[in-house]
């Protein structure tokens, strides 16, 4: 398949993942449509880092196929990486360097030029909101800026999907909702996608497309409001789940 509008960001295809005896994943299939916001939700153990492992080929599935915007990860690795920008719960960026340094170094990574760099770089600081912080050095920032730089890292190369590891980890209330209004703002006027591990059920909208992973399964692909039901997103998970997130 080629890289159309009319692939899916992202495709998993009956993907399972052993750890020696361990099943991590089992058969699990989802889809990120373009331009959406798709919650992974999931305690403990359930899977989500061996996943998103896999899709940015740290690990090779044992079985199935994963593609990025219609590229398969393993027969096109680099094609479906270079679609890819990646938030991870540890950091990324180096404290003891200005952003605007730690980004010419992520786009040398990726191939740009310094010269092409530049104008990409002011770029994506004004898409995150902080364009007048590109010479303060990132220790400077506050938790909530860094997870916004960490964000501006991920989105120098152009990516179609954003994987997003519980991105608001450890930010106050405040930090958060502004994490999660860029990143719903990026769908909506840039037309990324996003795969969103979380457990905060307050993150969702009722429109949201949601996956729930339990102990290495898929048990439901569907929208917040259509697994809340009559009741929260939180009742909805434990009555399928038997967990409280
Ligand atoms: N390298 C490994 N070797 C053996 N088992 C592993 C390894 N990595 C993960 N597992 C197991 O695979 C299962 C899924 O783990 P995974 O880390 O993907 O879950 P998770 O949903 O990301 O959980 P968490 O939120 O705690 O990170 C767990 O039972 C875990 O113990």
């Amino acid at each position: 398949m080629t890289d159309t509008a009319d692939a899916p960001a992202l495709s998993i295809a009956a993907v399972s993942h052993r750890f020696g005896s361990k099943a991590a994943l089992q058969d699990v299939s989802l889809t990120v449509p373009r331009a959406a916001f798709c919650a992974l939700l999931g305690v403990n153990g359930a899977g989500k880092t061996t996943l998103f492992s896999l899709i940015t080929r740290l690990y090779d599935s044992t079985s199935g196929r994963i593609a990025v915007a219609g590229f398969d990860a393993r027969r096109t690795p680099g094609k479906a990486l270079a679609r890819l920008g990646v938030v991870f719960q540890s950091r990324a960026l180096d404290g003891d360097l200005t952003l605007r340094q730690n980004l010419t170094y992520h786009a040398a990574l990726h191939g740009i030029s310094a010269r092409k760099a530049a104008p990409r770089i002011a770029e994506v600081l004004a898409l995150v909101d902080l364009a007048p912080q590109m010479d303060a050095r990132v220790s400077t920032l506050s938790g909530g800026q860094q997870r916004r730089a960490e964000i501006a890292r991920a989105l120098l190369h152009r990516p179609e999907l954003l994987l997003l590891d519980e991105a608001t980890a450890g930010l106050d209330v405040r930090a958060r909702a502004d994490v999660l209004a860029l990143v719903r703002r990026l769908i909506a006027q840039e037309g990324v996608s996003t795969l969103w591990a979380t457990h905060i059920f307050e993150e969702m909208e009722s429109a949201d497309h949601v996956v729930v992973l339990h102990q290495g399964r898929v048990l439901a692909d569907t929208t917040a409001g259509d697994l809340a039901g009559t009741g929260t997103l939180s009742e909805g998970f434990m009555a399928l789940t038997g967990e409280r997130a």
